[in-house]
């Protein structure tokens, strides 16, 4: 390690945390090299003793109940941060204060638009030890600061690589392209990426009530809903090259093929930063949708299916057609779905009960009733 190579530390909480990208690109921008990152959710316990350490000695630690929350009410995200002269990169990049102290508390806000108090950082070495140590206990930061290449490899990629090539070594079927597979897995295990966030897919006969339940849901547990049919609906009005096929799909209740619905599932998802989690609605329609999105995104918690008989959703859809202006809120189109519905995804449906992944209500009676149903599970789950 050359002799004035610093490890800072930069602790990013929920306000700070939409703009990660920036000043992730930023910092590599000036040649710092982030060694290690995670997402750290810490209590209430967790969030006053950081706030300890992070305060100096002499002063006294700050327990202000609005820092306390900004650091508790969602995964905060932190990065061990390497560089020379690593002090003077952070007094350039975040504020224009000349004493190390500003720099630690500093004027962060003047070029991100931050409040001071949504994120933290250090490159005094003993506090940025301290409390490197104190977010990531199984971090071996010793030997990181002592630039130990294998142990660094040891405690951080070696067990992942080895659950993941396990894995492989276990499969009965083996994966065509072992590599692809692999770098998969490395991803979606990885725990330093991103906080796991659950997955629920909602399924329903069409007008069953999915789009207006995950309303509700998403007021009481803050969830992100994605409406498959939605995202269709905005691909085809983007002028894209799918539109015309999957226009002429919706109309006849057909199900677009997966690799498309799954790609932009995959984007919307990648954009939501803030959420904990995702409802996906009208998602799997096909048997082999559900495998393609655990291979490429994740695993999902359970599939929420709301069983209403058609004739009530044929009523509800007719009487939403007359307000949607939706190409298949009509009497054939309507028709279409329902067989689509039945030959296609009650297979879906049938396939994960017999493997206790679905949770199902009777969706034919009021929004709050079936509501009330509903959020038992989501609160078990969350
Ligand atoms: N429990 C309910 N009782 C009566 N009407 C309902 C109920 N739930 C939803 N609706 C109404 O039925 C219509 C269809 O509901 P919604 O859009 O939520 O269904 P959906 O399953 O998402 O439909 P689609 O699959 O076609 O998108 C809407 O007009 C909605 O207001
Ligand atoms: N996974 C999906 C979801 C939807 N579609 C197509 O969109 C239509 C409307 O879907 P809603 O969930 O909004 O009712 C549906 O009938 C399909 O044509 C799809 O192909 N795949």
């Amino acid at each position: 390690m050359a002799e004035d190579d610093l490890f800072g530390f930069l602790l990013l909480s929920q306000t700070a945390v939409s703009k990660r990208a920036t000043i992730i690109k930023d910092l590599k921008q000036q040649d710092c090299e982030i060694v290690y990152q995670e997402w750290v959710s810490l209590d209430l316990d967790r969030a006053k003793k950081f706030l300890q350490l992070y305060s100096k000695p002499d002063e006294q630690a700050n327990y202000e109940e609005d820092k306390v929350n900004k650091l508790t009410e969602n995964s905060c995200l932190a990065l061990v941060v390497k560089k020379t002269q690593l002090s003077a990169t952070f007094k350039e990049l975040f504020d224009g204060q000349t004493s190390q102290r500003d720099v630690e508390t500093g004027l962060f806000s003047t070029k991100y638009g931050l409040p001071v108090d949504s994120f933290y950082y250090s490159t005094d070495k003993n506090n940025a030890k301290e409390c490197i140590e104190f977010l990531f206990p199984n971090l071996d930061i010793h030997n990181m600061m002592e630039n130990n290449p294998r142990k660094y490899l040891e405690s951080t990629v070696v067990p992942i690589l080895t659950s993941g090539l396990t894995q492989l070594c276990k499969m009965e079927q083996k994966p065509e392209h072992p590599c692809e597979w692999l770098g998969q897995y490395l991803i979606q295990h990885d725990p330093t990426l991103s906080p796991k966030k659950k997955i629920y897919f909602i399924l329903g006969g069409p007008g069953s009530g999915k789009g207006t339940q995950c309303e509700k849901l998403v007021e009481e547990f803050h969830l992100c809903h994605l409406s498959a049919g939605d995202l269709l609906r905005k691909e085809m009005q983007s002028g894209s090259s799918h539109g015309q096929l999957i226009d002429r799909m919706i109309r006849d209740g057909e199900i677009v093929p997966g690799h498309i619905t799954i790609e932009l599932l995959k984007n919307a998802m990648e954009e939501q930063t803030q959420s904990s989690g995702f409802l996906i609605d009208g998602f799997p329609r096909k048997l082999d949708q559900a495998g393609a999105f655990e291979k490429w995104i994740g695993d999902f918690e359970f599939i929420l299916f709301l069983d209403c008989p058609q004739e009530e959703m044929e009523q509800r859809l007719l009487k939403r057609g007359q307000v949607s202006g939706r190409s298949d809120d009509n009497l054939d189109s309507i028709r279409k779905r329902f067989t689509t519905f039945v030959e296609t995804t009650m297979p879906v449906v049938e396939y994960y009960r017999s493997r206790d992944k679905l949770v199902q209500v009777d969706a034919s009676r009021s929004v709050e009733e079936v509501y009330k149903d509903i959020r038992t599970y989501f609160i078990e789950s969350t």
